[in-house]
Formats: structure tokens, sequence, C-alpha cells
């Protein structure tokens, strides 16, 4: 399989409707490979939290509208990265689109773990409560946002759905780019699984973006990295090595589940 991370840079100094257009365009020229991936809210920053009211969009939106004619132009799976959605019942939510290579919608996911403690995302954004996965041709993938990568029992859930390719949209900033690369690791190796993180470059909101995109095979292997700075990061990846990886290191299958706390001693 072919993917292509779209690390697009996410400046303040662009509109958002010029960064929508550029995005289709760079989607466009993706013909041929099998599976692109964009960051996370590349349309305001994931950082820029005073745009997301004016920019949040429903579902079916602008973005929405340009990623299903990119994907179906270009004839690729495409996972749009993330919008910041508006719902009719009121809250916004952090959601990720997943295209078919016909431009239909193939799943869409609500980031479940909002960054931000007290504030930001955490505050102005709802949760998230589903676990998503894509069937392809050739694999499974299972989808998760950015802060999501610090919670390892996310991905062990994605797994057990039959998981193999975890894509994971990011707006990761340079101030914690160390963790991105080792936590992106630790989720390829404890799931025997490729991991295809892509984050964007640029600075908004006063937060300068990590970049790094990464693509991570079964055995913890970095196959491709990006720079800091906007790039298409293509790389090919053979999903039948997770099914192999699993069989001749089965370490999954030694999993002890329904751990219990431990009994009260009594006292002495
Ligand atoms: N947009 C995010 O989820 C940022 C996550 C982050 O900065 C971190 O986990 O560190």
């Amino acid at each position: 399989m072919r993917a292509s991370l779209i690390q697009i840079a996410v400046d303040e100094g662009e509109s958002v409707e010029s960064r929508r257009r550029r995005m289709a365009s760079l989607v466009r020229g993706q013909a041929g490979t099998d599976l692109v991936v964009l960051p996370e809210l590349w349309t305001t920053g994931a950082f820029a939290y005073e745009e997301f009211g004016s920019e949040a969009e429903p579902l079916e939106g602008p973005t929405y509208e340009a990623m299903a004619k990119a994907a179906s132009d270009a004839g690729v799976w495409l996972h749009a990265g993330s919008i910041p959605e508006r719902t009719p019942e009121g809250p916004l939510y952090n959601t990720s689109l997943v295209f078919s290579p016909s431009g239909d919608l193939a799943a869409a996911y609500r980031k479940i773990h909002r960054f931000g403690f007290d504030k930001g995302e955490a505050v102005l954004m709802g949760a998230g409560a589903e676990l998503v996965t894509v069937r392809l041709p050739e694999t499974v993938l299972g989808v998760a946002t950015c802060y999501d990568l610090r919670f390892p029992e996310l991905f062990r859930g994605l797994v057990d759905l039959g998981a193999e390719v975890f894509v994971l949209p990011a707006g990761w900033p340079e101030r914690r780019r160390a963790h991105w690369t080792l936590l992106a690791q630790a989720r390829a190796v404890e799931n025997q699984a490729f991991v295809l993180a892509c984050g964007t470059a640029g600075t908004h909101a006063g937060v300068p973006q990590a970049g790094h995109s990464i693509v991570v095979d079964p055995w913890g292997e970095v196959l491709a990295e990006a720079g800091p700075d906007e790039e298409i990061l293509t790389v090919d990846f053979d999903p039948t090595k997770v099914t192999t990886t699993r069989n001749q290191f089965p370490a999954l299958k030694d999993r002890m589940l329904g751990l219990q706390p431990p009994r009260r001693q009594p006292d002495r």
C-alpha cells in the first residue's frame, strides 16, 4: 500500500478558505496513492481555540464537500483529518472524516480525549464516545486523534475491533515533540500495528507545531519521518506485516484481561 501524509502549515497569515482550496489541490495531486492522511483541525489549527466557534461547520459543511470531491477526483481513500463540527444539539466536536475513493463518507470519528485540562478544547468541545474502524480492501484502519495517542487503552480497543493500521491526525506542538515520536512507536510496538501519524507545520495561536509526521511499522521501526516544515510524506508499506508480526511474536495472546485490584490485607 502507498500512503501519503500531507503535513500542511497552519499559519494565521492564510485564510481558512485559501487553506481549504490548497489542501484540496494537494489531495488531488495524490492520485495513484491508496490512502491520504491529513492533520487534525487543519482549517483553524488545533490550538486556535478562539476560532473554533466561528469556523465550526456542520458535518456536511464546506470542508466535507471539498474533501469528498478531492477524494473522488484523486480516487483515493482519504482520512481528511478533523474539523470543528457544529451539531444541531449544541456542542462542538473535533470530528475526523474518512472518505472512500468514490467520495462517500466511510466514517466519522469524534475525538474521545480532549486536550487542555480545564481550558481550550477540553471545555469548548464535547467528548466522543465511540471507537471507529474503517475496512479497506487491504486492511482495517483504527482511527484516533492527537491527544488520544497518550491513552493506550483506546488503541487496545481498536485492536479488539480488528484494527491493523492506526491513523492519527494531529496538531502536536514542537514543545512535546519527543513524546510524539516515543508514543507513536509505543502504540505500534505494543499493538503490533502500523501507525500513520500526520501533524501540522507552521505556528498558530503562538504555538509552534512539531511537524515530524511519522510512519511506524508493527516492529516499532520508523519507516518514514517528515521534517519540521510543510511536506508530503509518502511511504510504501505491506499491511500483511501485521499478521506476520503477530504470529511470529504472539505477545497479544498473552494479555491478562480482567485484572483485579489487590485483596485488602487484614490489619495486624
Ligand atoms: N491537539 C492536541 O490534542 C494536542 C495534544 C498535545 O499537545 C499533547 O498531548 O501533548
